[in-house]
């Protein structure tokens, strides 16, 4: 398969330049910035980003590119960080200059280069650095300048060397597609083969060589991605190949078993366990009022469960687990490829012991891991996944208990399942649930003193939680029309018994995160 490399120095839009390479209809991934050339996946590559970073390149411990890439004769484009290390490898010289360039810039050609053509003199480009070329190394020439008079693009007299000071990833650069696609058609002669369709294509062939006849355990959650792997693993595989597990925590939504199990039996599964964990799950949350505590208690029930069934089911230890891991789980829980990330949650799925042990042993399969959510929408359209299943809301694994602060009870997972149940029905009848990228229900662990039929009423507050968002990286509040939320909050009130009250968080992300914990 054709693609392109790109070498993550830790860059917040390092996954974003492959994102949109991917846009453009040729195949890209990301790998850690500072991977020496033998290690590199270069069978079928064409050209090579270096990204941004937020190092500078004279920094003791700046990650830096294996100088040998350079002479490999594969087309290399440096973004910011990466144009300023190509820069610095040569010999010209980086530095801090007092005017530093954040956000909108204007920018000029200073000669004709193949990375702009079809983009127009003085367009509006977006910069982030602080950092600058100040002298260009021998062999290079400046090919664009800012309105500022900086350097912003150079390339190589002889050698296919590209450098950008902007960033062309990110949606606000005009003509970013542009340049990104004039590096990897034009410059690198990539072609524009890949689609969900070929992807799927190149992942099943993968997956057949890797797990050859050996058992597949998936843990399933009726979610958007565990469901996505189900349909691209049944249609893989043979069906009794193919083992699958629900794991009902007790932390679940209303319904959610009876609809995820109904969900799954369409896709063909025949081997499906069901698992009734709620017994085990709260009785380890007992008393437990710490978020992260909690996370780990439940992390740690899910692998016994799972070790368990997989015992109980005779299912061979030499087993692939497989999972619904997305790109961003693995960043947010610190484990992005460039390893420069830090740890937002650790999502259950990423650091369990469990998974680590089968990862090191090569058998964990998580074939949306580079992907992201609306990718992974677009793959499940391909496979058949049902629309209903791929628009469901994200919902994550430990459930209700992040979205129940303090101690989690019975008692209070069936208050909240009720509040939530009334607010995403009234949000589907509303033709609201698609505009919204994720909604749910928070208790809160204060009662407030209300007057219900004269009477003294001393009930819970829920806060409704409704987010835009393409990736879940980043989010809004949703902005409500004011009837809707009024109305809504009125149903609440008036239908669960315990609830006195009714608030909407109007956080965005960051500086909150979408769940509360
Ligand atoms: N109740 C569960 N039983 C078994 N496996 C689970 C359960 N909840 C989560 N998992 C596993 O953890 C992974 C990560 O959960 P996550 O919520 O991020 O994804 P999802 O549930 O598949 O999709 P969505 O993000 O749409 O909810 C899942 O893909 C699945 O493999
Ligand atoms: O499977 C999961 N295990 C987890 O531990 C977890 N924590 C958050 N989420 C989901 O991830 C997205 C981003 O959430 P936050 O803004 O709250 O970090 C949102 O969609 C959250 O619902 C999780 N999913
Ligand atoms: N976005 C970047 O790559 C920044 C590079 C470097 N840290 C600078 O400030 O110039
Ligand atoms: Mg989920």
């Amino acid at each position: 398969m054709e693609k392109i490399l790109v070498l993550d120095f830790g860059g917040q839009t390092c996954q974003l330049i492959a994102r949109r390479i991917r846009e453009i209809g040729v195949y890209s991934e990301v790998v850690p910035g500072d991977t020496p050339v033998e290690s590199l996946p270069l069978e079928g590559v064409k050209g090579i980003i270096l990204s941004g970073s937020p190092y500078s390149v004279y920094d003791a411990e700046a990650p830096k590119v294996d100088p040998r890439v350079s002479s490999l004769g594969i087309p290399i484009l440096g973004i910011c960080y990466g144009v300023q290390q190509l820069a610095h490898l040569f010999g010209g010289k980086v530095a801090p200059l007092d005017h530093r360039e954040y956000g909108r810039s204007r920018l000029f050609f200073t000669e004709a280069s193949p990375l702009f053509e079809g983009v127009p003199e003085g367009f509006v480009s977006w910069m982030s650095h602080g950092d600058t070329i100040v002298e260009v190394p021998e062999g290079f020439r400046v090919i664009a300048r800012s309105e500022h008079n900086l350097v912003a693009g150079i390339t190589h007299e002889r050698l296919p060397l590209y450098g950008i000071q902007f960033h062309p990833e990110v949606t606000h650069c005009a003509y970013g597609l542009t340049v990104l696609e004039n590096f990897a058609v034009r410059i690198c002669g990539a072609r524009k083969t890949w689609t969900m369709a070929s992807y799927l294509e190149d992942v099943q062939g993968l997956l057949r060589t890797q797990v050859g006849d050996d058992p597949l355990l998936l843990l399933i959650s009726g979610g958007v991605d565990s469901t996505v792997v189900a349909a691209l693993l049944l249609k893989t595989f043979p069906p009794e190949q193919v083992h699958l597990l629900y794991i009902d925590t007790g932390l679940m939504r209303k319904n959610e078993t009876e609809e995820v199990e109904a969900n799954l039996r369409t896709l063909g599964a025949s081997n499906l366990y069901i698992v009734h964990a709620e017994e085990r799950f709260l009785s380890a949350l007992k008393g437990v009022v710490d978020p992260e505590k909690k996370r780990q208690i439940i992390g740690d029930v899910f692998i016994q469960v799972q070790e368990e069934e997989l015992r109980r089911r005779r299912i061979p230890d030499q087993a692939f687990l497989a999972q619904g891991t997305l790109y961003t789980d693995l960043i947010e829980s610190g484990k992005g490829v460039g390893n420069k990330a830090k740890v937002i949650k650790s999502h259950h799925n990423v650091r369990s012991p469990l998974i680590e042990r089968k990862r090191k042993e090569g058998r964990v399969i998580e074939p949306l891991s580079m992907l992201y959510k609306d990718e992974v929408r677009r793959l499940g359209a391909h496979l058949g996944v049902p629309r209903e299943v791929l628009e469901r809301h994200p919902f994550p694994g430990p459930g209700l208990a992040v979205r129940i602060l303090g101690e989690v009870t019975r008692e209070k997972c069936d208050i909240l399942r009720e509040a939530d149940a009334i607010f995403i029905d009234e949000l589907k009848r509303r033709h609201l649930y698609h505009e919204i990228w994720q909604a749910f229900c928070v208790l809160l662990p204060v009662r407030t003193v209300g007057v219900t039929g004269d009477d003294r009423n001393y009930g819970y507050v829920v806060a409704l939680r409704a987010v835009t968002s393409k990736d879940g990286m980043t989010a809004d509040a949703y902005p409500f029309p004011t009837a809707d939320l009024l109305e809504i909050a009125a149903l609440i009130t008036n239908r669960v018994k315990d609830v006195g009250r009714v608030v909407y968080d109007v956080s965005s992300k960051p500086p909150a995160t979408i769940e509360w914990e």
